[in-house]
């Protein structure tokens, strides 16, 4: 199930920006949400008591305060938690999401009795390990980043089956391709690669040349199972160790890039660095082999790269050692000097499968596959194909021309490759041992402390500017006194009712009977209360000369409903601001990084930029409005 590849399937769209468009609109429904439920509460509470005021009950400070108890908890719960549980759904949703778009790529199937131990190439890096002798289908697990393959969902038309045991031993390492096809991009009717068959023996050394876009690359990629095979059957035994054409690194010291996550076997590790032709470059470097190469091996030239990703790959120990064009980043000498020393020597007795256009190598293959148009134009040794009348053989003839491959060639190759030899011999392998801190990668640059005003003015000026930024402090202050006058009142209101409800049962139980006390046990039925227009009321109200519960709940209703309308407006404005601050403050940043030197992005890891980008914006658009609505509202 998993070994999913990078090959999306077909109408799978969607992307970061779409679900970052979801978790937005979600903060702001979430947040719109927030203050409606606060409002609900407050509305209920007043609806509550105003049910107790209209049907003639006291309000008294028992029932008041159950109903604010109420309200609280209501309101305590349903603010927190509430919104908490939509943010979560959204971000599961897309999650799920996901997901599901990573479940349905397509898969990458890996024969039993394969493993790939070094996969120098950034799409794959995934390490395999075979116990020997064991059965075929053993895999141990080499690296933490192991995928695993389940052999037996082989693809259809392709003969992935074991191979049989002899002995009950593996069978011999090699590698078996028959009637082999193959094509990167489904819908497209011609295949990269067209009936390929081949046999390679073990400790061969397999050149495979042709045109450009001839379908090497693409060999090699179907021999490492990237290539997906439309049919045909790809039998390898044995651990295979891949460098690919791009050469490749990762941020840390150029040791680290060469052992991979092996463990240094300092034997070995000379061995290779010398095989590599990598000595002379160590004593170049400040910290040698613990020199930092930058992201993508920005402070190295294009020849070291390749002699360091070359180095990776026969640093592990592996019985098939996959070699995509090696030698084109490296002048003649230091190109002789990897293909003699390294691929000839280092590797005797291994399979290397060697990609190259430097036609000068190939008489010292065991095996030349020549390749044109995906499909094998001819496959011998130098000697059958030199006299096999092909246009090989003519290019061979002129290449030999050049290079002189047999004699003159060979002589200065090797006496260059000499004269390469006694200048590493100048600085000695023991200087790889030189104790060298390991220098530490430039660190980013950290602020620590509380934010200071100025990043709140940058960001409010984000928003809208300073007179955006006064109406939403007018709406917040005034959101916030609306709700206080509102409790302000309720509290007013209760304490009223309870002394009238005080007065009320002195006067039942002293028997007392005079205009005022009537007044106030019959509230609701005095007709004399109800007279006149509102400001006639409300002015008789102010001075207390007459009871009136009706002004109680129209200043109540007032409070509640400007409560509701200002708060809510606050909650739009908050939101709109917020969202214009984080559209302002992205689309800056982006400017501004695609207006950067080419200094910034080798000084700065992709990874750092990414994370600007995507956490620090996240921030910006998710977190901070929210603790700010909850800073704002109480
Ligand atoms: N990863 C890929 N995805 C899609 N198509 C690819 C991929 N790699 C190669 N191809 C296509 O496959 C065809 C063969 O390319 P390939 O890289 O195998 O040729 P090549 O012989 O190695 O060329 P070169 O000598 O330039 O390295 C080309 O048409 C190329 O566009």
């Amino acid at each position: 199930m998993l070994g999913a590849t990078a090959r999306p399937v077909p109408g799978a769209e969607g992307g970061p920006a779409k679900e970052l468009k979801v978790i937005r609109y979600v903060s702001y429904i979430r947040g719109i949400l927030l203050s409606f439920i606060i409002f609900s509460t407050r509305v209920s509470v007043f609806i509550s008591l105003i049910a107790f005021a209209l049907l003639g009950n006291v309000v008294t400070a028992e029932k008041a305060f159950v109903i604010t108890s109420y309200y609280n908890i209501l309101r305590q719960t349903m603010t927190i938690f509430f919104p908490q549980g939509i943010a979560q759904l959204a971000e599961t949703l897309v999650s799920i999401k996901r997901i599901q778009k990573y479940m349905l790529y397509d898969e990458t199937d890996i024969a039993q009795g394969i493993l790939i131990a070094d996969s120098s190439n950034e799409s794959s890096n995934n390490e395999y390990e075979k116990i020997p002798n064991s059965t075929q289908s053993t895999i141990t697990k080499a690296s933490d980043d192991i995928k695993y393959i389940d052999s037996h969902e082989s693809l259809p038309n392709l003969n992935l089956e074991s191979k049989p045991m002899m002995n009950g031993n593996l069978n011999p390492v090699g590698i078996t391709i028959k009637s082999l096809v193959a094509k990167w991009d489904p819908l497209v009717s011609e295949n990269t690669l067209e009936d390929i068959t081949l046999q390679i023996q073990p400790a061969n050394l397999v050149a495979i040349i042709g045109p450009v876009g001839a379908g090497k690359s693409s060999l090699i990629q179907a021999i490492l199972r990237e290539l997906p095979a439309s049919s045909g059957a790809i039998d390898i035994n044995g651990v295979i160790s891949y460098a690919s054409q791009e050469p490749w690194l990762f941020s840390g010291t150029i040791r680290q890039n060469i052992l991979f996550g092996q463990p240094m076997d300092k034997k070995r590790y000379r061995e290779v660095v010398k095989r590599c032709a990598l000595e002379k470059d160590f004593t170049l470097f400040a910290n040698g082999d613990k020199t930092i190469v930058g992201e993508r091996g920005q402070s190295l030239s294009g020849g070291q790269k390749a002699r360091i990703s070359l180095a990776r790959a026969v640093y592990r120990e592996a019985a098939i050692y996959l070699l995509d064009d090696p030698l084109s980043a490296v002048d003649t000498h230091v190109g002789r000097h990897l293909f003699d020393q390294c691929m000839r020597n280092f590797l005797r007795g291994k399979i290397v499968i060697l990609v190259t256009h430097q036609l000068q190598y190939l008489q010292h293959a065991d095996q030349i596959v020549i390749l044109d148009k995906g499909r094998i134009q001819d496959v011998g040794t130098y000697e059958s194909l030199k006299s096999s009348g092909l246009d090989f053989a003519q290019l061979l003839r002129e290449s030999k021309g050049e290079d002189k491959p047999e004699e003159g060639e060979e002589n200065r190759s090797r006496s260059g490759s000499k004269t390469y030899q006694r200048r590493i011999s100048e600085t000695s392998v023991e200087s790889l041992e030189q104790t060298h801190d390991t220098p530490m990668q430039s660190e980013e640059a950290r602020k620590e402390g509380s934010v200071g005003f100025a990043m709140y003015k940058k960001y409010f000026q984000a928003s809208g500017g300073f007179c955006a930024f006064y109406w939403m402090m007018f709406f917040c202050i005034t959101a916030q006194l609306c709700a206080s006058a509102g409790d302000y009142f309720l509290t007013y209101w209760v304490n009223k009712e309870e002394q009238r409800n005080v007065a009320l049962l002195m006067a039942s139980s002293m028997d007392i009977t005079n205009d005022s006390i009537v007044n106030v046990t019959e509230p609701m039925n005095v007709t004399s209360q109800n007279e006149g227009n509102f400001f006639d009321r409300l002015l008789r109200y102010i001075d207390g000369s007459g009871y009136d519960s009706y002004v109680d709940i129209y200043i109540f209703t007032a409070l509640t409903v400007a409560t509701v309308v200002i708060t809510l407006s606050r909650s739009f404005i908050f939101f709109n601001l917020a969202v214009r601050a984080a559209k302002v403050l992205h689309n800056a940043m982006y400017m501004g990084v695609t207006k950067a030197s080419m200094y910034f992005f080798n000084t700065n890891p992709s990874g750092r930029i990414l994370n600007r980008f995507s956490k620090d914006m996240g921030q910006v658009d998710e977190f901070l409005p929210t603790v700010m609505i909850d800073v704002i509202q109480k």
